[in-house]
């Protein structure tokens, strides 16, 4: 039939691409239906399979079509030569709007693999033409919704599918089963189809559909697609995999379970160590980190955490401070002025430690470490003056009483250096002498008098404290006897020693007689020192000074503790030839139990000199708890190898070579530093 009568006859209405249409003419023309030719489609548009009915999910999977289509794929891409499809090849150029026919297609059991060829094919080509499955079986129509008719594609055989892009033909239902004739197009371009890629298996939760039974008997080939593809299939069968949600939080709840057992008990980690591994690295748990603990050691662990669990609570109701709270919050970061002006051997700043004082200090106060990396203890604070503990009471001011001296004070006229004591009957001070221990040097400098320090070295002799002149005396700022109540006059530094921790130095030299610093602290009643002793851990330094020079009134005294708070004089070492003193100080002359402990040099001190003092008085004698000189025995023998004995690193050539016996003396033999 010539085209323009086959238009006519069918009505193809004007713009109908009539002479795309290749047709196999059969008997009943009726039945033929002329489609509209497929829209044109950009490049950019989404790419759709199979009509753009079933968009693929992003993630690349598919419907349990698409997957059997890709299982058939991958397990052999030959089934589709096999049944006659070639690979695919750039086709030679068909004559344009040649109408042919494709009888051997019609008749193929398609169904049995329709669902199998159905997604392999991009849904459009590079041109945007729309590319149906080129291959066979069953096309969905445009609008997805099933039909009545079905439509299909049917490549040409003159070169099978490849590279043809057929567009489709609805066809009615028919109730004959004789094969129906189709009507196919031809796309007028030759393009030879994209390689298509390995088709993605996807793992379904769901088990894959049951192939349905041919309906005709499958040829022996088809047969063994048919089985490799079952067995493939049946391989997703199984408990769907876990989603990676799933699995972490899975995982998390492990972990938090684990932890928690950790916390009852870390004998856990013995049991589980891969377990503990995996979740929490290699530190502590792991098998290869593990190390057996004897039971000596574990003993002495639990020991030892009790005794410093013991200490930290004494330690936190009593050691608050009562200074101002922004201070406070502050101590514990301070280490020196600076974090960032770390101290290292090779870099041995000085560091000036003015913020534990929240004040400016003058003259300087600072750190130096040359040996090591340690700094000063963080919780450690420089103080100024006493800090009263609760039960510490200081004597009335009003009861203080001051010299009428008026001009130059002098031991002739001057109350203040009339030494005084408390008669025992009227509990009155009474006068038992006179003594004058300042002078000033002709460079201006006050200094102790060289009398009043030798005879304060020696035994058996009278001993005086110094009475210095107070607010309520005549005499000027200027006055000679006021030297301790006017402060610190030298630059101190607290340094790191080569065998004795931390000593103290000044950058200046120091005077024969001239003061250095007080020793200040907590001021604490004998209550509370024998509780903080008992917290204490054995063998750990003592800070206690006792204030026990006047011990007549009730002999209960007063003590200073400089652990925590203290001056630079909390870090002066021992030396058994000393070149500094501690002397008691006072300036109310009512005040018997709180007085002053200061430091002066007893020797000429050069600049960068160690300070050091003889903890045991004068070093002629030492001193135990009842005041007594304690027996070599109770010293220590420096021969002995007992290894409680702690050993004295001062260098000094008549060195006793036993700092003291902390088993014999102890914590309470070593506070007594009454100097006589
Ligand atoms: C009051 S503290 C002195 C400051 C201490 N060096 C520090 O670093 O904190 C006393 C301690 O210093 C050490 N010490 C002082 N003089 C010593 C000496 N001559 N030989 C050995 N150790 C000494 C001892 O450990 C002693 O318990």
């Amino acid at each position: 039939m010539a085209l323009s009568a086959f238009k006519r006859k069918h009505d193809v209405p004007p713009g109908f691409e009539i002479d795309r249409i290749v047709i196999d003419i059969l008997s009943d023309e009726e039945d033929v239906t002329i489609v509209p030719p497929p829209p044109k489609r950009h490049k950019s548009a989404t790419p759709v399979l199979d009509g753009g009915s079933r968009p693929q999910s992003r993630d690349g999977s598919r419907d349990s079509n698409s997957t059997l289509a890709s299982v058939s794929k991958l397990i052999s891409p030959s089934p589709a030569r096999a049944l006659g499809f070639q690979k695919p090849t750039v086709p030679p150029p068909l004559p344009k709007q040649r109408l042919s026919t494709s009888h051997q297609n019609l008749f193929r059991p398609r169904e049995k693999i329709h669902s199998s060829v159905h997604a392999l094919s991009p849904a459009t080509t590079t041109n945007g033409a729309v590319r149906t499955n080129s291959f066979n079986g069953y096309r969905k129509s445009e609008n997805t919704k099933p039909s009545p008719s079905h439509s299909t594609s049917v490549a040409s055989p003159s070169n099978g599918s490849g590279g043809r892009f057929l567009s489709s033909v609805n066809l009615p239902t028919r109730q004959t089963s004789v094969p129906q004739p189709v009507l196919k197009t031809i796309d007028k371009f030759q393009v030879a189809p994209k390689p298509l890629g390995r088709p993605r298996l996807v793992q379904h939760s769901t088990p894959p559909p049951k192939l349905k039974a041919p309906s005709q008997p499958p040829t022996p080939l088809q047969a063994n697609i048919e089985l490799v593809i079952e067995n493939t299939l049946r391989q997703w069968t199984g408990p769907p995999p876990k989603s990676a949600a799933t699995l972490n939080a899975e995982r998390k709840a492990e972990r938090k379970a684990l932890l928690k057992d950790l916390k009852v008990s870390t004998e856990v980690a013995k049991k589980r160590p891969d377990d503990v591994e995996r979740h929490f690295g290699q530190t502590g748990f792991s098998k290869a980190f593990s190390t057996e603990i004897t039971e000596n050691e574990l003993a002495l662990r639990t020991r030892l955490a009790s005794q410093k669990k013991k200490k930290q609570s004494v330690t936190a109701v009593d050691r608050h401070l009562d200074i101002d709270s922004e201070l406070a919050k502050s101590l514990d970061n301070l280490i020196i002025s600076d974090k960032s002006s770390i101290i290292t051997p090779e870099q041995s700043t000085r560091v000036l430690l003015t913020n534990r004082f929240n004040e400016e200090v003058n003259p300087p106060l600072s750190f130096a470490n040359n040996v090591n990396e340690k700094l000063l203890h963080g919780k450690f604070q420089f103080t100024d003056r006493y800090i009263l503990r609760p039960g510490i009471k200081e004597a009335a001011l009003n009861t203080n009483f001051g010299c009428t001296c008026g001009g130059e004070c002098g031991l002739d006229s001057c109350q203040c250096f009339t030494r005084t004591a408390t008669d025992v009957t009227s509990k009155k001070p009474i006068s038992i002498g006179q003594r004058q221990t300042y002078f000033r040097r002709p460079d201006g400098i006050i200094v102790l008098t060289n009398n009043y320090i030798a005879q304060e070295l020696q035994d058996e002799v009278q001993h005086f404290e110094i009475t210095e002149c107070n607010d309520c005396c005549s005499c000027g700022d200027d006055c000679t006897n006021k030297v301790v109540s006017k402060g610190r006059t030298v630059p101190l530094e607290i340094f790191q020693t080569a065998k004795c921790g931390f000593g103290v130095r000044s950058s200046v030299d120091i005077v024969k007689g001239q003061f250095i610093e007080l020793y200040l602290g907590e001021v604490i009643t004998e209550t509370e020192l024998e509780r903080r002793e008992q917290a204490a851990d054995e063998g750990s330094p003592s800070y206690i000074y006792s204030l026990d020079w006047f011990t007549g009134v009730d002999n209960r005294c007063y003590h200073v503790d400089g652990e925590i708070f203290g001056t630079a004089m909390r870090f002066v070492n021992h030396c058994c030839a000393p070149n500094a003193r501690c002397f008691t100080v006072t300036t109310h002359k009512r005040d018997e139990k709180l007085y002053y402990l200061a430091f002066f040099a007893i020797e000429n001190i050069p600049a960068g000199v160690e300070i050091r003092i003889d903890y045991h008085g004068g070093g002629r004698k030492l001193v135990g708890e009842d005041g007594l000189p304690v027996s070599s025995q109770e010293k220590g023998d420096p021969t002995s190898d007992d290894p409680e004995l702690v050993p004295c690193y001062c260098g000094a050539k008549k060195c006793r070579k036993i700092l003291w016996n902390p088993t014999k003396q102890k914590r309470a033999g070593r506070r007594s530093k009454r100097h006589e």
